[in-house]
């Protein structure tokens, strides 16, 4: 009866080809990171995020999914304040991180954003070079002896999957890396300084498919140390990298559930009519 209602339920055209190996994915047992509750945004007048309740999973993928201007990136950037760069912005409700509202006047921006890291979906290395890329956070902490820096941009660019490919040559620039190069460095840099999460915001859309997928595999790795949020305009990545999976439309989370729920028997019909490609 529960397979006929599965199979009968799964949207054509959508293959979930998930990383995922383990059990299945059961938000009830997951320890939360990241609470949101009753949240709100505004760019001035306009209300950009309505009323989103959700929990982030610690050491999992979360995927946001959503047409284009669904607030997928507002809310991401949410995450670390990095929309307290927008003057029109404003926020109601909690967001809580370890149980603390990063919204908080007690909070210190720039240790939230030592906590949570952030990749763009352009490769950002600075022009520096490969070496001095990674330690860069380190550095502005003011750790500058070469042992220790030795040590976490090795393990870092290890982290990141990089490090055999650039291991003779750490001291010529980054930008001579290739894009996808470009873009596990960039993660490197952002694992040096051991966030808790990391906040990825389209990382494969600019890549070629080999250099997306050793970054898609990147990512699989990582949730065993970080938990990740990763915004994707791409349905076929999303089931593949992520463990949850967020639906968001016109600002409002539609439905929130574990990836190959959500991709073979959505609850919404919102949903389905998403991944089932009727808009978007
Ligand atoms: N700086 C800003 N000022 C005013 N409105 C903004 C700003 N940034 C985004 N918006 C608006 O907020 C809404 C959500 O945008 P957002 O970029 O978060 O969506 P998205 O789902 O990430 O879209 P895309 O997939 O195209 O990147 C859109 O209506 C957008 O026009």
């Amino acid at each position: 009866m529960e397979a006929a209602k599965t199979e009968k339920a799964t949207p054509p055209g959508i293959h979930v080809e998930s990383m995922q190996r383990g059990p299945k994915m059961n938000l009830a047992e997951e320890t939360p990171c990241i609470e949101v509750r009753d949240f709100n945004l505004f760019y001035g007048e306009t209300q950009a995020l309505k009323n989103i309740n959700v929990m982030i999973p610690q050491n999992r993928v979360t995927a946001f999914i959503g047409p284009s201007g669904c607030g997928k990136s507002t809310f991401l950037r949410c995450f670390n304040r990095m929309n307290d760069l927008i003057d029109s912005v404003s926020v109601q409700g909690q967001m809580l991180l370890d149980g603390e509202d990063v919204n908080s006047p007690a909070v210190n921006v720039a240790d939230l954003r030592r906590k949570v890291g952030m990749v763009f979906q352009k490769p950002n290395p600075f022009p520096k070079s490969i070496y001095e890329n990674v330690a860069y956070g380190l550095r502005l902490q003011g750790i500058n002896d070469r042992q220790t820096l030795d040590k976490v941009v090795e393990k870092s660019l290890k982290g990141a999957a990089l490090w055999d490919e650039v291991k003779d040559r750490l001291q010529q620039s980054a930008m001579g890396l290739s894009g996808g190069q470009q873009q596990r460095l960039v993660i490197a840099r952002a694992i040096a300084i051991e966030p808790e999460v990391l906040l990825l915001d389209e990382p494969a859309s600019a890549l070629d498919p080999l250099s997306t997928l050793k970054v898609e595999e990147l990512i699989y790795e990582l949730k065993e140390k970080y938990t990740i949020v990763i915004v994707t305009h791409n349905m076929q990545q999303a089931a593949r990298v992520s463990d949850y999976t967020a639906f968001l439309y016109m600002g409002e989370l539609i439905e929130f559930g574990a990836t190959d729920e959500l991709f073979t028997n959505p609850a919404k019909k919102q949903t389905e009519d998403y991944i089932t490609g009727r808009y978007g």
